[in-house]
């Protein structure tokens, strides 16, 4: 069921009307809705039953507290990529073991900060990493569990920025050095060796390339226990993709149910999942106010108060996301128009040729904009970020404040 839907014409996030929160908060702002965000949350973690699994929600897709602490009420894991991000789980109450730690770059003051917080697993993405990992784990005389994250090299046929599994990608160990680095990585006194993990990419409309994977990673773990390392975890990473337009990605049972036919012979291995868009995407929305409607010769354009500072995937990947209005009229006559910012630069636009019934003021709603929205915003042009807004049924909460004008130069310093 949708929680952003129409009631006598007018949008609703649950039991509110958009409109309501756009005059209490102003625009733009993000709307999530909490039962989006629980309903697909249970999606991943019942498709999984019975078998030994943990879904580690990808913080990176929305790091908003409010967003983080609905995860942790929900017992979920979570997948980081920074010590900020792990900062930001504590904050939220979440269990640092339950959390695994992505990425090709972690930092010694990272590694640290995890090891003190004995967060489950660091995924490792190469042998100076496992180098540097040990280093931290004997100054603190603890021992680091380690993960071992393999690029198995299957096409994930997506977006060529957020493909991650291809041997040109920057992600992961070759599989053909696998077996090597893991020798590597039980010959370092202060790391334990608990798993394999893995990510192929984002977006991902279909579930072939995620059962390629599995499989070539079950045949890695079958020959590691040959050569006596046995592990007890398998992290499958997310990518799982949402229907922006008119793709239809598996839902998330079907997707965990086909990697689940592959590990029913396997309850001694422990499934984690990583998914971030498919959780958070279709659970919010972004608010937007048409400022000016322009006319011109060969484009008619609405200017709206949301830019590529507020919502960045339509300029960096020509992402398609829908728009639709706050109120839907059939008084008005229908245009066609580019739905742009108020920043200097022409790839500034929220959508190209978009068929809407408009006037100077109406709000509009930009849909599945709550996985790599606000987390993505920035300030350019001095532009401040906008609030963040939590419905739950009928209660709304200001998850986070807009930005005001002083937040915009804090730290910086005059010269005189
Ligand atoms: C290691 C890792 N895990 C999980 C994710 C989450 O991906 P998605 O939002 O596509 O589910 C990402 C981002 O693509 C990632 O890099
Ligand atoms: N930022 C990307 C997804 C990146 C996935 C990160 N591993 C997007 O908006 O689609």
């Amino acid at each position: 069921m949708d929680h952003f839907q129409y009631k006598d014409d007018a949008l609703y996030a649950e039991n509110v009307a958009v409109a309501e929160i756009a005059s209490q908060f102003g625009t733009p702002c993000y709307v999530y809705s909490r039962a989006t965000i629980e309903r697909h949350w249970h999606a991943f973690n019942n498709a999984a039953g019975k078998h030994d699994h943990l879904i580690c929600y990808a913080v990176k897709a929305n790091s908003n507290l409010g967003v983080l602490s609905v995860m942790a009420k929900l017992g979920s894991g979570f997948d980081i990529v920074s010590g900020g991000e792990l900062s930001r789980v504590l904050e939220a109450g979440g269990d640092p073991r339950k959390v695994v730690f992505s990425g090709v770059g972690k930092t010694e003051h990272e590694i640290e900060l995890a090891l003190r917080h004995q967060i489950l697993c660091f995924n490792v993405e190469s042998a100076p990493e496992l180098e540097r990992i040990n280093k931290v784990a004997q100054k603190l005389d603890v021992q680091a569990p380690i993960s071992i994250r393999v690029n198995p090299d299957v096409d994930a046929k997506t977006h060529p920025y957020i493909s991650t599994g291809l041997k040109a990608n920057k992600f992961g160990i070759p599989r053909e050095s696998a077996i090597a680095i893991y020798k590597l990585a039980a010959s370092f006194p202060n790391l334990e060796i608990k798993g394999m993990d893995c990510h192929i990419g984002s977006q991902l409309t279909d579930i072939e390339p995620f059962v390629d994977a599995l499989d070539r990673l079950l045949l890695l773990i079958d020959e590691l226990a040959n050569s006596g390392i046995v592990i007890s975890h398998l992290d499958v990473g997310g990518g799982l993709g949402v229907s922006y337009k008119d793709e239809q990605p598996p839902h998330p049972d079907k997707y965990v149910e086909a990697l689940m036919t592959r590990m029913h012979s396997r309850p001694e291995l422990k499934l984690i999942f990583e998914p971030g868009r498919a959780i958070m995407a279709n659970a919010g929305i972004l608010v937007t106010k048409v400022e000016f409607i322009k006319r011109g010769e060969e484009k008619n354009f609405a200017i709206v108060d949301a830019a590529m500072n507020d919502l960045i995937r339509p300029a960096l990947y020509s992402a398609w996301m829908n728009i639709i209005p706050v109120s839907q009229t059939s008084s008005k006559t229908k245009a066609l128009y580019d739905v742009v910012g108020p920043i200097c630069e022409t790839g500034d636009f929220l959508g190209k040729d978009r068929e809407l019934v408009i006037s100077p003021d109406d709000l509009l709603a930009v849909r599945s904009a709550g996985a790599y929205g606000f987390v993505m915003a920035s300030n350019y042009n001095s532009r401040c970020r906008p609030a963040e807004i939590m419905v739950d049924k009928n209660q709304i909460h200001l998850v986070r404040e807009r930005e005001i004008l002083k937040d915009l130069w804090k730290g910086e310093h005059k010269v005189t």
